[in-house]
């Protein structure tokens, strides 16, 4: 299965209708790829607090409608990261968007924890409380969004509901860029699964993003990393390595607590 992770720059001179023009074209460009992934909130800025309100969309608004219409032109399953979505009863959520390659919205994904403790996405967004998995030709998928990264308990649910691969997009600062990169490679090596981690790349309402977007396998090797700026990251992935790490070593068996 060939991945391509979209690593956007998410830049505020550049505006959101731009954006989702260029990000439409980036996933045009990989016709070939089996999903692609964009990252969390990559329309507005998962910092941009005080623009999730002006920007907030309906489920089928026009970054649905441009992101259906990209699965549908390049051919692919389409993880299209997350929108502030503005539910018809008022509440906003983070709410992820994956489409099938003939454009239709397969799942969504509302996420489960939000960021900011007393403030920010935590204070202006409603969680979502649904584990969502998508089973694609080659592998079934587990979805979360960025500070999700840090519960690895939701991440055990999904691989209790057969996930074998988990995808992973967010906006996360630069400042903390380590626990990014060692949270992925935990999420791959406690769950036996691969990760699709994906990242926005700049600075928006004064918060470098970290980028480094990764792939890793089941056994914690890290197949791919981006660098901090805007780059597509493309993969491929022996769907086997999963059965076969858990074969090899079966850790998962060994549970004892929560099962
Ligand atoms: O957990 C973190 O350090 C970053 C989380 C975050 O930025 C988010 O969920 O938007």
């Amino acid at each position: 299965m060939r991945a391509s992770l979209i690593q956007i720059e998410v830049d505020p001179d550049e505006s959101v209708e731009s954006r989702r023009v260029r990000a439409g074209s980036l996933v045009r460009e990989q016709r070939g790829s089996d999903l692609v992934v964009l990252p969390e909130l990559w329309p507005v800025g998962a910092f941009a607090f005080e623009s999730f309100g002006t920007e907030a969309e309906p489920l089928e608004g026009p970054t649905f409608e441009a992101m259906s219409a990209a699965a549908l032109d390049a051919g692919v399953w389409l993880h299209a990261g997350s929108i502030v979505e503005r539910d018809p009863d008022g509440p906003l959520y983070n709410t992820s968007l994956i489409f099938s390659p003939d454009g239709e919205l397969a799942r969504t994904y509302r996420k489960i924890h939000r960021f900011g403790f007393d403030k920010g996405e935590a204070v202006l967004m409603s969680a979502g409380d649904e584990l969502v998995t998508l089973t694609l030709p080659e592998t079934k998928v587990g979805v979360a969004t960025c500070y999700d990264l840090r519960f690895p308990e939701l991440f055990r649910a999904l691989v209790d509901a057969g996930a074998q691969t988990l995808v992973i997009p967010a906006g996360w600062p630069a400042r903390r860029r380590a626990h990014w990169s060692l949270l992925a490679r935990a999420r791959a090596v406690e769950n036996q699964t691969y990760v699709l981690a994906c990242g926005t790349a700049g600075t928006h309402a004064g918060v470098e993003q970290a980028g480094y977007s990764v792939v890793v396998d089941p056994w914690g090797e890290v197949l791919a990393e981006a660098g901090a700026a805007e780059e597509v990251l493309t993969v491929d992935l022996d769907m086997a390595r999963v059965a076969k790490t858990r074969e090899e070593f079966p850790a998962l068996k060994d549970r004892v607590l929560g099962r």
